[in-house]
């Protein structure tokens, strides 16, 4: 057993924990660790004793060695600003004098326990089962030693030289960095980013220079600070036991000691030193903290929310639909302190009925998507507009009515069924916890309706699959465990986010044949997100048209497919390269020039005019709302005209940019 606090191998849980941040977002994340208090206090504490030890020699306002007899255990004064020891000399000088020792011997420390512990994880994570079986059981071997008696042995061998007693304290922190790094480094390593990296020829030292290290950065500087802190403790442990400089030199270990033998006739010997020493562990871990909080992404502390504003009746162009069971208005999600990413989003949906969230990528369909259950990323919130559920508000409903409803009223399939299952746990396990949740039924029942459940979505051999692992299942199976997954808690609405992206083209179909039977046979509603039009064409009966975070158009599937209003609308339909079965394929698809502005670059007026061909200077200035189009809206200025002339976005030719010409058959979808 190690006696000297070891901190990786308790912490190691909570670091492995720590998901490793991409490169790129690490960078933009930095500032991130300074707007925490705690980051800031850290840092700027930490930066100011380094500074003020390494330097005390030329500015020190006393030699650490000069005696001022007359003013012994004295208390702060302008001549001593700290006070005085029992022989009369400078705290100030000695703590600061003092302070290079350990701070100095920690970072020694940690400079042997990751220049061992983080080149072995990686060479492990990198070699495979092995290497990595040889290198864990050497370094559990370092693990079960006993660090405080191995210290004293070592003190008593080589002498009071701390600088060298520390360097042999990182060896033995080296393994409990290593155990830490390695679950990292393995989980680095298993990312697409890497793989591509190596596919692109990169080396074994490139690939984990540029790709694995970066991306460990975050978790080596939160177990660095923290083991910092635990250095200087044993310094100033060592020194307190006698084992630090010899007299006169300072020490805060000697200085602590000496003072506890003052407490009664001079009690405020105790404070400068004991505060300072304190505050510099603190610092480090509060340092470690709020890097710790980067990593996982919290939001920063100063973030607020906005208000939330109530949704304004006349702002629609939806009209109301009496019979609807989700009636979302005027919607705004935004980024806390930041831009908004969906603005003014209106549809409804009836009971038993597919509404089809369609758009490039960016547009925000799955923020629009996610806020119904109220599963917005962290820093980001509804902030204005309504969502009503069959007649109730959910936008700003606290977090513990939204879990009510989450499951039992509203659930959630996301495109990627594998990450959505938990590795860990069979299906069974992972479809009875819910069931007993939501249905309040026994174990033995809650397997029964597990497997019925699985039936019901298609899955012939029930009980096989309920004793599987997700990694035993394919894509196709695991879509449809997650689909059952949803219907534990028997919801009304269903929200399916690309359900169908991540499969391949028959069971997509498969997937699809199901939503639509489980819509028809149990009356579920579902809001459905796709950029696929062929998708929103085959099981969707409304859609709503999202560009640049607001609807530009909604209607029946059937109206909005078969004949477009808004031209972004006509110019998604002519890039679709799916055409219906006995339709010619097109020679050229329509292209749409220019991506998506970003949230806060949004242009005045159509967000869609910069890239629509039949922009003119009236779609650049700001216009009111637009009054329902047909059974739907079109937010374009120009709809009519664009309608009456028969506009279509119809692939180009050479010389040939616009087209208002006769009507053609959209590419391919129809509903
Ligand atoms: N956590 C977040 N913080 C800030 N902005 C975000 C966050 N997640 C997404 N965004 C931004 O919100 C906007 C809408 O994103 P959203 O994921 O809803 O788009 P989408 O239409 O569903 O696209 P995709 O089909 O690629 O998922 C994008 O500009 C995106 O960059």
């Amino acid at each position: 057993m190690s006696v000297l606090p070891l901190p990786g191998a308790e912490a190691a849980a909570d670091e492995v924990a720590i998901e490793p941040v991409p490169p790129a977002r690490r960078r933009r994340g930095l500032p991130s660790v300074l707007r925490r208090p705690g980051g800031v206090f850290g840092a700027v504490w930490l930066t100011f004793v380094v500074v003020a030890s390494l330097t005390a020699p030329l500015w020190r306002p006393y030699d650490v060695t000069e005696q001022d007899t007359a003013n012994r255990l004295a208390l702060p004064s302008a001549d001593h600003l700290l006070g005085t020891d029992p022989l009369g000399r400078d705290l100030l000088s000695r703590i600061f004098t003092a302070g290079s020792l350990p701070l100095l011997a920690s970072a020694l420390m940690l400079v042997v326990a990751f220049g061992i512990g983080l080149p072995l994880a990686l060479v492990a994570a990198e070699r495979g089962r092995r290497v990595e079986r040889v290198i864990s059981r050497v370094t559990e071997v370092f693990l079960a030693l006993p660090a405080t008696i191995l210290l004293l042995a070592v003190i008593g061998v080589i002498g009071n030289r701390l600088y060298p007693v520390m360097a042999i304290m990182g060896v033995l922190v080296s393994a409990a960095v290593y155990r830490v790094l390695l679950g990292v480094a393995q989980s680095v390593r298993q990312r697409l980013y890497v793989d591509a990296a190596r596919v692109n020829g990169l080396g074994s030292l490139r690939v984990n220079l540029l790709h694995v290290l970066p991306s460990m950065a975050t978790v080596v500087a939160v177990q660095a600070a923290q083991l910092f802190g635990i250095g200087l403790l044993i310094v100033a442990g060592l020194a307190f036991l006698g084992f630090g400089p010899a007299e006169p030199e300072p020490s805060w270990g000697f200085m602590i000691q000496d003072a506890s033998g003052h407490l009664f006739d001079g009690p405020w010997l105790l404070v400068p030193t004991g505060l300072v020493l304190a505050l510099t562990v603190v610092a480090a871990n509060e340092l470690a903290d709020a890097l710790a909080g980067r990593a996982v992404g919290k939001a920063p502390a100063r973030r607020r929310r906005r208000p939330l504003r109530r949704a304004v009746e006349a702002a629609t162009a939806v009209p109301a639909d009496p019979e609807a069971v989700l009636e979302v208005r005027d919607l705004t999600i935004s980024v806390d302190d930041g831009p908004d990413l969906v603005t003014g989003v209106s549809f409804t949906l009836r009971q038993g009925q597919v509404l089809g969230l369609v758009g490039e990528s960016g547009c925000g369909k799955t923020m629009t998507a996610r806020s119904l259950m109220g599963l917005l990323p962290d820093g980001v919130a509804v902030t204005g507009g309504s969502i009503r559920w069959q007649g109730r508000e959910l936008a700003g409903l606290p977090e513990a009515e939204l879990n009510r409803i989450r499951g039992r009223e509203i659930a959630m399939i996301s495109q990627e069924p594998m990450v959505a299952l938990d590795p860990m746990f069979s299906i069974a396990t992972q479809l009875v916890g819910p069931i007993r949740r939501f249905r309040g039924v026994g174990r033995k029942q809650a397997r029964r309706i597990a497997a019925d459940l699985l039936r019901n979505v298609g899955i012939v051999d029930a009980q096989r699959v309920l004793t599987s692992y997700p990694h035993q299942l394919s894509g196709g199976m695991a879509q449809r465990v997650c689909i059952a997954l949803a219907l534990t808690g028997e919801p009304r609405l269903l929200i399916a986010d690309e359900p169908t992206t991540a499969l391949d083209v028959t069971v997509q179909a498969e997937i699809l044949s199901l939503l639509r039977a489980l819509v028809r046979d149990t009356g579920l509603s579902v809001v459905m997100v796709s950029h696929d039009l062929g998708v929103v064409a085959d099981i969707c009966d409304t859609v709503a048209v999202m560009y640049a975070g607001e609807v530009v158009e909604s209607g029946t599937a059937a109206a909005v497919l078969d004949a477009p209003a808004h031209p972004y609308t006509m110019a998604l339909l002519g890039a679709n390269p799916h055409v219906p079965e006995g339709e010619p394929v097109p020679e050229r698809l329509a292209s749409i020039a220019g991506t998506v502005p970003p949230p806060g670059s949004w242009p005045t007026g159509c967000r869609f005019a910069t890239r629509c061909r039949f922009a003119e200077a009236q779609c650049t200035t700001p216009f009111p709302a637009l009054p329902a189009h047909g059974e739907g809206s079109v937010l374009c200025v120009r709809v009519d005209e664009l309608t009456r002339d028969h506009a279509t976005w119809a692939p180009e030719s050479a010389g040939d940019e616009t087209s208002v010409q006769e009507p053609t058959p959209t590419a391919g979808v129809s509903a």
